[in-house]
This record gives structure tokens, sequence and C-alpha cells, in this order.
């Protein structure tokens, strides 16, 4: 499946990463490409070459100096570098992943070596054909396009053009876990400026700079970005990364029902916490429909976990106000309330009723989150603020004194955002609380037991829903997939014993996005937009999976 026409030689092969073996290359593959004399004389396997490897990246001195090792290696040889993803995932997934992609994403422009993906310009809008038109594919050779626009990265705010660096990391989990083509799948950055200070001031910046473009240029750009994919590249699948609060969910509305497209952040991460708190509900025995919910950071991921709780609250008997009326959203300005300034259209849904919470004598004081814990006190407590330490000791443990089993997910990353460490969540609790939480986290040990705290990252859930989509040639994303991936990841965990983690555990991602994809392309094919017969989808989706290995 050679993603591209001519095989090149000599040393452009040695430069094309995706075709490049280095010292793998046998003898007669060195006489066949022209290569004689550019390589040392020794032929390596991949497995020795993954040795070395392996190696070099234990060298470095630390987390960020192993990401740019391993970037590096991404940039020689493909298959090399997944290969090492794919045996140490466990290991690598927070090197180029969360919570070190942060780190990396902050320092794109003073580790800048060598470009990756497809970068556009808000500035240059009639470019954007032709960056596409350059990679040289054809209109079937493209599965997938991750896209950001870097307005909200992690919960670290704007980083401008470093945030493609999230798209590669994106693409890279995609491959480790669900064997999605590298050479089929493209890291876009959609650069429309940057208002962090900061990086504008930096000599160094690579960026545009200029503050971020808004209203309508943003518009006509992004519209220009869909247009041109779905024109050249037309089976597709749009992901968008880390938009802003105020497009994230207006690019989807936009969107989601004309193209194969999801939004991660919100969708992503309502399906991976549905996944946590269905498990959860299993091990306290407090069904869906009974459940209180306060989600603490009402943004792009808050709102999209409180619509999919809702939804599952929904198919567990209750009306669709009831289960409205079991949620309850802060942000800034506390509480949410139906008088509330500055609501934004997706969190009106949500906004409590004033009468509830004063005594109709003027306009209530903002509600913090110790008086609605207290008052409302939740089963599930949901944290997607970015505040760190928000989860205080008074909060959990007033959770905890009227709940026998708290849910308490701190998801905001990376670790210098999250909302308690779970290891001070179980304490408090003496072991009582089910945790999980977004950034890759060791086992708690407390009074003589190991809680395995379960990784509740949204890389649970895309890369299978991507490789179900692709299986499936769904012509677009359907909330019945989400609910599809979240029902088949939660039953993946196993959940006996004290201290068992509420998910399956991110070693075994790889078996998990296919049961996950097989799910989710089912469920495409159950609500009509699958385009491609899935007479044996189980073994559909495994042929579907690249494995790293040399051609
Ligand atoms: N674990 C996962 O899979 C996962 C997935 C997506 C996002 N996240 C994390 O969730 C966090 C939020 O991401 P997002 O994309 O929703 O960002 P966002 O900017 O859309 O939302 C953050 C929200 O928190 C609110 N907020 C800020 N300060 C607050 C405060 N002091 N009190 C209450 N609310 C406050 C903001 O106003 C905003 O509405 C990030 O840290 C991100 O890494 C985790
Ligand atoms: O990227 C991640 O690690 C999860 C999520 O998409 C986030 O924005 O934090
Ligand atoms: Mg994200």
């Amino acid at each position: 499946m050679a993603p591209r026409p001519d095989v090149p030689h000599g040393r452009a092969l040695l430069a094309d990463a995706l075709r490049n073996k280095g010292v793998a290359f046998t003898r007669e593959e060195r006489q066949r490409h022209g290569l004689v004399g550019m390589l040392p004389p020794g032929v390596l396997s991949l497995d020795q070459q993954a040795r070395r490897a392996w190696e070099q990246l234990q060298a470095q001195p630390d987390d960020l100096a192993k990401n740019v090792c391993l970037e590096q290696l991404h940039d020689r040889n493909e298959v090399l570098y997944h290969r090492l993803l794919t045996e140490h995932l466990k290991e690598l997934l927070p090197i180029v992943y969360d919570p070190t992609v942060g780190e990396a994403i902050k320092r794109y422009s003073h580790e800048y070596r060598r470009p990756r993906g497809v970068y556009l310009s808000v500035d240059h809008p009639q470019d954007v054909r032709p960056a596409f038109e350059a990679l040289g594919l054809g209109p079937d050779d493209v599965d997938l396009v991750v896209a950001t626009d870097a307005q909200q990265i992690l919960g670290i705010g704007d980083w401008g053009v470093g945030g493609m660096q999230i798209s590669v990391g994106k693409l890279a989990v995609y491959t480790a876990a669900a064997g999605i083509h590298p050479g089929r799948a493209v890291p876009v950055m959609l650069d429309v400026g940057t208002d962090n200070q900061a990086l504008l001031n930096d000599p160094l910046y690579v960026g545009n700079r200029h503050s971020r473009a808004r209203g309508k240029e943003y518009d006509a750009f992004v519209a220009a970005y869909v247009d041109t994919v779905r024109d050249l590249f037309p089976r597709a699948l749009l992901h968008w990364e880390d938009f802003g609060p105020g497009n994230g969910r207006r690019l989807l509305d936009a969107y989601g029902e004309k193209v194969c497209t999801f939004n991660d952040d919100m969708q992503g991460t309502g399906a991976i916490t549905l996944s946590c708190v269905l498990n959860a509900a299993r091990v306290s025995g407090t069904p869906m429909r009974e459940q209180r919910v306060v989600v603490f950071g009402a943004g792009t991921a808050g709102v999209g976990i409180a619509d999919q709780l809702r939804d599952a609250m929904v198919r567990d008997g209750l009306e669709r106000d009831e289960a409205v009326a079991r949620i309850w959203c802060l942000d800034r300005q506390g509480l949410l309330l139906r008088s509330t300034e500055g609501l934004r259209d997706y969190q009106r849904l949500y906004a409590r009723p004033d009468e509830e919470w004063s005594d109709g004598s003027g306009k209530p004081k903002p509600i913090g989150l110790e008086e609605v814990v207290d008052r409302v006190r939740p089963t599930v407590l949901v944290g997607t603020s970015t505040v760190h330490g928000a989860f205080t000791e008074e909060v959990v443990r007033s959770m905890a004194a009227h709940v026998e089993r708290p849910v308490v997910l701190p998801l905001s990353n990376p670790t210098e955002k999250i909302e308690a460490m779970p290891e001070d969540v179980l304490r408090w609790t003496d072991g009582r609380a089910l945790v999980a939480a977004g950034v890759p986290l060791p086992p708690v040990e407390l009074n003589g037991t190991s809680y395995v705290v379960a990784q509740a990252n949204n890389a649970l859930i895309y890369p299978g829903l991507g490789l179900g989509v692709i299986v499936s040639r769904a012509s677009r994303i359907t909330d019945g997939m989400f609910q599809a991936a979240a029902e088949a990841l939660a039953d993946l965990a196993e959940l006996s014993g004290t201290g068992a983690p509420l998910l399956p555990q991110v070693e075994n991602l790889r078996a998990s996005s296919a049961t996950v994809a097989t799910a989710v392309a089912r469920r495409a094919a159950g609500d009509g937009v699958a385009r491609a017969p899935l007479d044996d989808v189980v073994q559909q989706v495994q042929d579907a999976m690249w494995q790293p290995e040399y051609a």
C-alpha cells in the first residue's frame, strides 16, 4: 500500500522516513536502490535497530530530551519509530504524548529541527490547496487528518505554531494504538496567529507573528481547509484538536452533519469519561439514572462530558430534563445559573434556575465548588478546569462524607494542571474514591492495597474510533458511535478486587482499540452511515491495522 507513486532512489530514499530502513537495507537492496557506499557495511534486523534506539533513548537526561530524540527518529525512520512505540507503549506514550508533549509544544521554536505535516497560514489562504497538493497524494491515499489551531493546547493555553506537535502526537498514538497507516494520516497546523505575548516577543518564534484572526477571516480560512481536504481526499476523517472554547463546538456544529468529523476534546473526552462512570456505577452499585454529577470547568471538554453523561442517564430511564437536572456545571463565574453573565450558548442548557440557589432577595452571589458539593452531594466530580489543586481536601472529604464510593475524575492535563493528585484523593477518602486521571500515574499504595489509577484520556477512545470509521468508511460520526466506543471500552476493564482501575490498562491499548473499532464500525452500520460492506468486522479491523514492519 505505497502511498506515493514513485520509489525514491539513493539519498532521497534514506531521507524518505516512511521507506527508509537505514542499516536494515540488505546488500541486495542497497545495490538495487542506489545506496552503495552510503551506509556502513553491517546489516541489522529491525529488532536490533529497535534495541539500539531504545539504548539511545535511555541515555537521554530527561523526558523532553527523550521526546526530541524520538522525534528525530520519527524523521529518519518511521517503521523503527513505530516499532519502538508499539513495543514500549506504556513507557513511551508519556513521552510522545501527554504530559511531555506539552513541554515539547512550549519549546517548539527552540527545539525546531524538521517540519512534519502541513502548515497553513491564515495570511495566505490561497496556499491551502497547493499545500495539500504538495503532499503528492491521490484521492484514495488519505484516511485521516488531525488539525489544531492551538488556542487551548491541553490545559496550557495558546501556543501558536508549536501546536503542530499535538497533531503529530495524536497521530503517533493513532498508529501505535490502532495501527492507522502513518503514510495515510496527515497532521495539520492552522496558524491563525497567537495571542501569547511571550511567543510574539520571541525572536526565534517560527509562527505567524500577529494576534489571532477572528470572525469572518478565521471562518473563511477554516472553511478553505475543510473544503480543500474534502475535495482532494474525500475518504479522510477530520479530527479537530485543542481548539478554544469559542470555536470548538461552533466548528463541530457547522461541519458535524455534513462531513465525517469529530472534536476529540468534546466527544472523545465525553466518551472516555462515560466509560469511567459506567464502570464506577458497576462498582458502586449506583445506576446511571441516580448519579449526581458536578462538572468543574464547563468548557469544551466539560460540557462534552456533561452531554454524554446526560444521554447515558436518558438511556437508563430518565427524561432528558430529569437528566439535565442531575448535572451541575461550574466555570470561572462559579455555579452556572440562568442569570450568570457571559454564559456560552452551549453552557445554557446546564445553567441552574436561580431560585434553587437564592431566597429570591436579589442576585445570588457566585457559588463556589465547596458550596455546590456540600449541597448537591455529588456521586461524580469531574475536573476539566485546568485549575491545579481545585479539588481540595475539604471538597473531597465533603463529597466522601455523603457518598460511599465517590467518583473523582481530575482530568485536566498536563500534570501541572490536574485538579487533585489521585494519591491525595485516595488518602483523603481511605481508599473509597474511584479515581481516574488524564495523565499516566503510578499505582498508589495505601493501607496495604495497591490502587491502580486508570488513565482517563481520550487516547483510549479516538484511535479505535478512527479505525472503526476507516473500516466502515462511515460518511459521518453519530452520537451512537461514541456510545458504542465508550461501552465497548468499559466492558474490557477487569473490575474485580479493591484497587482495580476503572479502565483497561494502556499496555493493552492495541487490543482495546481493536475492540473499540469493531463496536464503532458495527454501530456505523446500525446507524446507516457505513459505506463499506462489513461481512466480518472483527477480521476487517485486524486486517486494516498497519504493522511496524519493513515492506
Ligand atoms: N483527559 C482527557 O482526555 C482530556 C480531554 C480533553 C481535555 N482535557 C483537559 O481538560 C482541560 C480543559 O480542556 P478544554 O479543552 O475543555 O479547555 P477549555 O478552555 O475549553 O475549557 C476550560 C474551562 O475551564 C474554565 N475555567 C478556567 N478557570 C476556571 C476556574 N478557576 N474555575 C472554574 N472553571 C474555570 C474555563 O473558563 C473554561 O470554560 C485541559 O486541562 C485539558 O487538558 C482532558
Ligand atoms: O491530549 C490529551 O492528552 C488529552 C486531551 O485531548 C487534552 O486536550 O488534554
Ligand atoms: Mg486535546
